[in-house]
């Protein structure tokens, strides 16, 4: 990918099933949930920037002593090695400091005790980590801001383990503003942070319901307090408490909670936009973001994996019982299309599929582009996500290539004119010429303070192979997703433009994107894609400006409507166009300016058919194409667009759906 957006949010959860003692006999060590939190965590290190979070829950601790725990690492993914052996070595000085404690405790009273690390009591005891809930996050935000105080997970405590609260997910919500608007209505407080903050808050909310709701009636009965904790815990729907929680929210998410009190839930949108996976066996049960995270971490086959179902939360109680629920109506399933084409890792025996057949899907494109000059054409790859698409693509290619000449020698034999020459152009010149072209460079990043320090991390990313492109060459390079297309154009083509070839090729695996992501995917402002910079240049060249006036009057006038009647008002900017004229005006606005070269740069896009032949599968869902299509799978998607049309045109910045009021 050559664009600055980056990932999206990771999700890691471990829950064990037996207590510390167990994993220490069984395993060597009481820290195995924490271990494979942090391996989960680091094999999903291709999610989220902008830093890390961890929690813990330890269940039964006795009263007085803490029990819920969470940090937060304001740290790029790459430093996630780091923060993970600076925890280690907190490991290390609690064991030093308690053995030292023990020895001298010997000397005192003879009696031997446990060095610390065989010791799971005092380890649960001391080290803030260890317990039978371990949850991880990786944040890319896509919500208010960007520093720690933004990292999940989320917190509330109280003085009840039933009513403290402790959230993160990968999700966005479009009505965050809404759910504020309903809890200040309810005479709440609610601070305008987050996405996160509101969800907190919610759930929070109806957390508190149920538990005095639970409280008074065991209360009444004439229960001992001391008796009352654990039975609320026992009988806390969590999946109701869930329901009512979720009953306005729109978006895409697959969002984790942990009670205080032991139970854990994670819940996943009605439309499966966001994914979440689960492995269980005796021992644990783990969460993840990726399914091939939980494969080889855990090293267990595909089959073995599951799918949390949209529209359902899974809840492991307290006490080990583990269900999962419907709490919403399931809607039209359409998972995002950017976790195939580019987030996701590309190991996925499923994702790897999707991404070949998306590289071959541009075949027929491209094979027209050249005129089947494949002894004139080299083709090459922006690394990394898009190395799968292309090896996809060659075979695609080659494939073609090989019905093509096939055709050719039986028309020639059909004719009776096989002769040496021809034979010679069509198997031994002709053939597709692979090279690797553009190298990455530098292992990105550190410190990401706002949304411009995002863009600076691409420049000057990457390198070229030299030597290898004539000036008699087409020079295809394949990329998975062109946004902004501000690094095509400040760095790659300048530096492709070096190797002088005839003309340069760049296919995006995805089709134009047009209209914003609201469902975790910070793709929000309208004005920032190239492909709507396209349209709107070609609808000033036309003289065609009121068409800019007028959406804007539709969109206001869209906003207004109920959310279920919205439609989306910014179709009409691509209307008069063809796909193709965009496409070529967007390789005008990508083509370098000042440089020596005088080849000229083409764009193909992947189709919408393309697209979806690429991705779905028979029996399976139709894949999320709303950023290409502009049909959104929630009604606040349609608001989104309209509002981020607004913006563009009122020349607001920010994102559209991130009005928390
Ligand atoms: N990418 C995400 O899933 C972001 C989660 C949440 N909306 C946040 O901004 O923190």
């Amino acid at each position: 990918m050559s664009d600055p957006i980056r990932h999206e949010c990771g999700l890691a959860v471990v829950r064990l099933k037996k207590s510390l003692a167990y994993y220490q006999e069984h395993y060597g060590t009481a820290l195995y949930g924490f271990n494979l939190l942090a391996a989960l965590m680091a094999k999903q290190r291709n999610r989220g920037q902008d830093g890390i979070g961890i929690g813990c829950c330890k269940l039964d601790m006795p009263a007085g002593t803490p029990y819920l725990f969470r940090e937060r690492f304001d740290v790029s993914v790459e430093q996630m090695g780091e923060v993970f052996s600076g925890i280690r070595k907190d490991y290390k000085r609690i064991a030093r400091k308690i053995d030292g404690q023990r020895r001298e405790e010997r000397h005192e009273t003879g009696v031997e005790h446990l060095p610390f690390e065989e010791d799971p009591e005092a380890i649960k005891r001391e080290f803030e980590l260890a317990g039978e809930i371990n949850i991880g996050h990786l944040r890319y935000g896509t919500s208010g801001g960007l520093g720690k105080a933004c990292l999940h997970p989320y917190l509330r405590r109280t003085t009840w383990p039933t009513r403290s609260l402790m959230v993160m997910g990968n999700f966005n919500l479009t009505n965050s503003g809404e759910l504020n608007r309903v809890m200040m209505q309810r005479g709440q407080h609610p601070v305008f942070g987050t996405d996160t903050q509101s969800v907190l808050e919610e759930i929070g909310f109806q957390l508190d319901e149920a538990h005095t709701q639970l409280y008074h009636e065991l209360r009444d009965s004439g229960m001992p307090g001391t008796e009352i904790p654990k039975h609320i815990s026992a009988r806390l729907d969590v999946g109701e408490m869930i329901r009512k929680s979720a009953q306005i929210w729109d978006g895409g998410y697959a969002i984790v909670g942990v009670i205080g009190s032991g139970d854990l839930f994670v819940m996943r949108d009605p439309n499966g936009i966001r994914p979440c996976w689960y492995y269980e066996n005796d021992e644990i049960l783990a969460f993840a973001s990726e399914r091939v995270a939980l494969m080889s971490v855990l090293e267990v086959p595909e089959e073995d994996v599951k799918e949390l179902p949209p529209a359902h939360v899974a809840v492991m109680k307290s006490c080990g019982t583990f269900t999962t629920e419907k709490f919403t109506e399931v809607s039209e399933p359409k998972p995002c299309s950017f976790e195939r084409i580019y987030f996701s890792r590309g190991n996925d025996s499923e994702i790897y599929k999707q991404r070949k057949r998306l590289g071959e899907q541009l075949v027929e494109q491209v094979v027209e582009a050249i005129d089947n000059d494949f002894e004139h054409t080299v083709l090459s790859f922006i690394p990394n996500t898009a190395e799968t698409a292309y090896f996809g693509f060659l075979d695609g290619l080659r494939k073609s290539r090989r019905v093509a000449v096939k055709e050719a020698l039986m028309e020639m034999l059909k004719k009776g004119e096989l002769d040496e020459a021809k034979l010679d152009d069509l198997v031994l010149r002709n053939w597709p010429r692979a090279e690797k072209i553009a190298h990455k460079d530098i292992k990105m990043r550190t410190f990401i303070a706002s949304d411009a320090g995002r863009d600076e991390l691409v420049s000057s990313v990457y390198d070229i192979t030299y030597g290898s492109v004539t000036e008699k060459d087409n020079l295809v390079v394949i990329d998975d997703s062109i946004v902004r297309g501000t690094t095509l154009k400040t760095s790659l083509l300048r530096i492709l433009a070096r190797t002088n070839p005839k003309r340069i090729l760049v296919l995006s695996t995805a089709p134009q994107i047009r209209y914003p992501d609201c469902y975790g995917i910070d793709m929000s402002e309208l004005g920032k894609f190239i492909a709507f910079q396209a349209a709107v240049e070609l609808l000033k060249e036309r003289n065609m400006r009121h068409v800019l006036r007028e959406t804007h009057e539709a969109c206001l006038a869209e906003l207004k409507k109920p959310r279920h009647e919205m439609r989306n008002a910014v179709k009409a900017i691509y209307a008069p166009f063809t796909d193709e004229e965009i496409s070529a005006k967007v390789a005008q606005l990508v083509s370098p300016a000042k440089t020596p070269w005088k080849g000229k740069v083409e764009v193909i896009f992947q189709t919408i058919p393309g697209l979806h032949a690429a991705l779905d599968i028979a029996g399976g869902p139709s894949f999320g194409d709303w950023y290409f299509s502009g049909d959104y799978p929630t009604p606040g998607g349609f608001g989104t667009v309209n509002r981020a049309f607004i913006n563009f045109y009122e020349k607001k910045e920010g994102r559209s759906y991130d009005t928390l009021l």
